[in-house]
């Protein structure tokens, strides 16, 4: 059940204390409570998320956060390659973390993202093939709310039909869908049809999936925490619980490494102890900043602050790493855009909300874009000097196609917004912290675009935007570009694609550098246990959501005895 205060709790005997109730962490609440004899306390900082109206309706996710009761409203510092600004990098707050406030795309990337992963944390088990199984037993995936005939849209072999998790097709029509599905034939050689990226094999132009179902969004809340699971008498989830330090109720092992085996939380609870692990899932901004104020990071940074060394692991809060994006914009000659149909209408606002309150239908079941391109830059164009994806069939960048104005939409005018995407970014940031004060703000500097290889990336993908509607099916549609490619437009207009990972990185078991071993332990500890999006060494050529669910259930088999 969902308790509010600690003291309401039935029992304080827990085999596991998972800290984060969002996208990682629901999934194991799920699995390991799946064993009627293991007793789980999930804390999350937040609170549900289910009845919240700009969670439930896909449409809304592009107004669910920033700035928002579910949006933890972290900034980064000024970033040198965005010209000294500093951008929202909203986290969501709340059950369902960031995949109930999240933009809904479904994509796993590459299957070399994967063999990467397996690569260098010298463990295969992280391999594309090795976790089919798990990327199954989170799908579910079902018909478009709008029923259509999806048989071009998607393979059905490389999906799962009874996972927990609900994943469809887009489910109701824009107007640049025969556009943009045409231009894949007419300029086949740059933008080939991709029946479906998800099959591991990424490179082209198709249709995109989201993590709705019914019309509705799924969340992990709404999914691993549905009622036939929250129900389950041991599994107990405490809300408004914000961990602030994982401690040491012990001083050590016999073999001289730290055990932690309680947490500290804002509700005055003392530090109920966990009797087999501490599971963090706080993601990738949450994580390192628990471990940081819990004295585990770099002995000499941390003494400067004056917070005493618990175990001194230099990588937490390194190697962050994000999707940097810029939208191109186009006017264009249709009165059938996101622009006139909804966002300037307000007679069609209320109709659209009455039918999707009324059936889950109609308008309100769209997302925000009905294609996606992954994409890779030829070789002998020169732009590149090495190669900063997985392999040879993973894309370098995207493309998302969005039927609207990016910002607040002008008066007049009709619009079609491409979404430029850097995937295999070379640039590294860091999240640390300043204060001894776990409830303040993390420092987050993701470093958005201070690698030459990441600029000359996103210039090309601007300039493949371009090109893309130049194929003769939008002849008559595209009026005219608005935005110039210089890399001075998009230092200006560049932004977070919402997708850190990478700060509490897996590396190989006894390696000198990384946070988490394969089996994402706490390297040189005991009692810990690290499983969301900041354990990936790299961020993968997709939106990150599929990854974590992934992880989250191999993880969940990993901890439950005799995991695999
Ligand atoms: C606005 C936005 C749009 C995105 N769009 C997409 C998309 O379209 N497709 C896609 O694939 N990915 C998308 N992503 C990324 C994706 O959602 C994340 O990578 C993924 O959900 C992260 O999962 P996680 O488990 O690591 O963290 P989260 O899901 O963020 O979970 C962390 C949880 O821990 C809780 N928490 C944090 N700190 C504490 C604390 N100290 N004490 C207690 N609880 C705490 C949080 O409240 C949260 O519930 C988007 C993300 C955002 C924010």
């Amino acid at each position: 059940a969902i308790y509010e205060r600690f003291d309401d709790l039935p029992t304080q005997d827990f085999n596991y204390i998972i800290v984060g109730g969002g996208t990682a962490g629901n999934v194991l609440a799920n699995r390991l409570t799946e064993d009627s004899f293991v007793s789980v306390l999930l804390l999350e900082a937040g609170a549900s998320t289910t009845d919240v109206l700009l969670s439930e309706v896909p449409f809304f996710c592009s107004r669910v956060v920033p700035g928002t009761p579910l949006d933890w409203n972290f900034t980064t510092t000024e970033q040198p390659g965005l010209k000294g600004r500093s951008v929202q990098l909203p986290r969501g707050f709340g059950l369902g973390g960031s995949s109930a406030v999240n933009g809904m795309v479904y994509t796993r990337g590459s299957s070399q993202d994967y063999d990467r992963y397996a690569y260098v944390s010298g463990d295969d088990a992280w391999g594309w093939d090795a976790l089919q199984p798990y990327f199954r037993k989170n799908e579910h995936f079902v018909a478009p709310a709008d029923d259509h005939n999806t048989t071009d849209q998607f393979n059905p072999a490389v999906h799962g039909f009874n996972g927990i998790n609900l994943v469809s097709l887009p489910g109701y029509p824009r107007g640049t869908d025969k556009h943009v599905i045409q231009t894949t034939t007419e300029l086949s050689d740059e933008f080939p049809f991709n029946l479906d990226h998800n099959s591991g094999y990424q490179l082209g132009v198709g249709w995109a999936p989201t993590t709705t179902g019914n019309g509705t969004r799924s969340s992990s809340q709404t999914s691993y925490l549905a009622p036939e699971y929250i129900e389950r008498p041991n599994l107990h989830v405490l809300i408004h619980a914000h961990v602030t330090r994982i401690l040491q109720s012990r001083k050590e092992n016999i073999h001289g490494s730290p055990v932690f085996d309680a947490v500290e939380f804002t509700q005055d609870a003392g530090a109920p102890p966990s009797l087999k692990e501490i599971i963090l899932s706080t993601g990738s901004i949450g994580t390192p900043h628990i471990l940081l104020h819990s004295g585990i990071g770099d002995d000499a940074e941390l003494a400067t602050l004056g917070i005493p060394s618990t175990l001194h692991l230099p990588d937490v809060g390194k190697n962050l790493t994000d999707h940097p994006g810029w939208s191109i914009i186009f006017s264009v000659n249709s009165t059938e855009t996101v622009d006139s149909v909804y966002l300037r209408n307000t007679t069609f606002q209320r109709e659209a909300l009455a039918e999707w309150l009324a059936s889950k239908t109609g308008y309100l079941t769209g997302g925000l874009a009905n294609q996606i391109g992954f994409l890779r830059i030829p070789e002998d164009t020169g732009v590149l000097e090495d190669e900063p994806c997985a392999g040879n069939e993973t894309a370098h960048y995207e493309l998302f196609f969005n039927g609207r104005f990016w910002g607040p939409v002008p008066e007049t005018g009709n619009f079609f917004r491409i979404l430029t995407v850097v995937l295999c970014p070379l640039s590294r940031g860091t999240v640390t912290i300043n204060s001894t004060n776990p409830l303040d703000q993390p420092l987050i500097n993701p470093n958005y675009l201070s690698h030459p290889q990441d600029v000359a990336i996103m210039q090309y993908a601007a300039a493949s935007g371009q090109k893309f509607v130049t194929a003769p099916v939008w002849d008559g549609y595209i009026l005219d570009s608005l935005t110039s490619t210089t890399v001075d437009d998009f230092r200006n207009g560049a932004h977070s694609l919402f997708h850190p990972v990478g700060t509490a990185s897996m590396s190989p078991a006894g390696a000198d550098w990384g946070v988490v071993d394969p089996d994402l332990k706490l390297k040189g500890a005991k009692g810990v246990r690290i499983v969301d999006a900041s354990v990936m060494p790299f961020v993968p050529a997709g939106h990150t959501q599929a990854s974590v669910y992934v992880i989250a259930e191999r993880a969940a088999d990993l901890i439950k005895p005799g995991g695999i």
